[in-house]
């Protein structure tokens, strides 16, 4: 492993190139998307890539999911929680993740520098990380739209391994918000029911795909499960606890 090559400073060219390829995607109603399909160089992600895989420690907990019954399921995929100190707990399903910090995993630090080059402005103190080991492994339907994000949390989600979809839809309108439509003239109504409602990315090894806006609050996204993914990909999802 060789994390010197991360501190070498890059030169401008290496750094448009870094950043090709970067597509801004309004949703509509104040959410938008930002792909940057190459935030890290190809060896670079690998380096990254292998220290995550090996000194992670990943763990699959079990949470509890409640329909007519509730059921103890082990989650379809490995996690990892690290936060700044002095943030709120975090928990889901009745599962609270271990804290660790910035400083268990120098690299991450790198990591989490780039991705505040590449959204001035951003100040991001929590990191979900997920390690997907197949097709099999996903994350269903939802939103991050916890209370302690605030109304328009921007997420930075960074990819490393093996390619995915990543896929977001809007969420169902509720019906308050029907009536509300109701009460507007028929060109107003049309234009915004045939806004586009699904998108789909796929996000590769190295890049950086953000989330901003009312996206939390009015879209869901998943990475579904698929056949052909047979290798891991590992995924970082930055956060601001506010
Ligand atoms: O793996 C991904 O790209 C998404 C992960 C995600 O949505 C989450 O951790 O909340
Ligand atoms: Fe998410």
């Amino acid at each position: 492993m060789n994390f010197f090559k991360l501190k070498r400073p890059e030169n401008e060219e290496a750094k448009e190139e870094r950043v090709k390829g970067k597509q801004s995607i309004d949703l509509g109603n104040g959410s938008e998307v930002i792909y940057i399909q190459r935030l890290v160089g190809f060896e670079k992600s690998w380096t990254f890539f292998d220290y995550l895989n090996k000194h992670i420690p990943w763990i699959r907990p079990t949470i509890r999911v409640c329909g007519r019954q509730c059921l103890q399921v082990k989650r379809p995929r490995d996690t990892c929680y690290v936060a700044s100190p002095g943030l709120p707990e975090m928990g889901y399903s009745g599962y609270k993740p271990h804290a660790y910090t910035w400083d268990d995993f120098p690299p991450i630090k790198d990591l989490l520098d780039m991705v505040h080059e590449a959204l001035p402005g951003s100040k991001f103190n929590s990191l979900l990380l997920n390690r997907y080991k197949g097709g099999n492994d996903y994350v269903g339907w939802h939103a991050d739209d916890e209370k302690l994000y605030g109304p328009t949390p921007q997420i930075a989600s960074v990819s490393f391994g093996c390619d995915r979809e990543f896929l977001l839809k809007k969420r169902p309108m509720k019906s308050s918000q029907e009536r509300r439509l109701d009460g507007e003239p028929a060109s107003k109504r049309l234009k915004k029911i045939s806004h586009v409602d699904q998108y789909s990315f796929t996000l590769k090894h190295g890049s950086l795909l953000v989330m901003r806006g009312y996206t939390q609050r009015d879209w869901l996204h998943s990475v579904p499960k698929r056949a052909k993914a047979e290798a891991t990909r590992i995924n970082l999802t930055f956060r601001q606890v506010v």
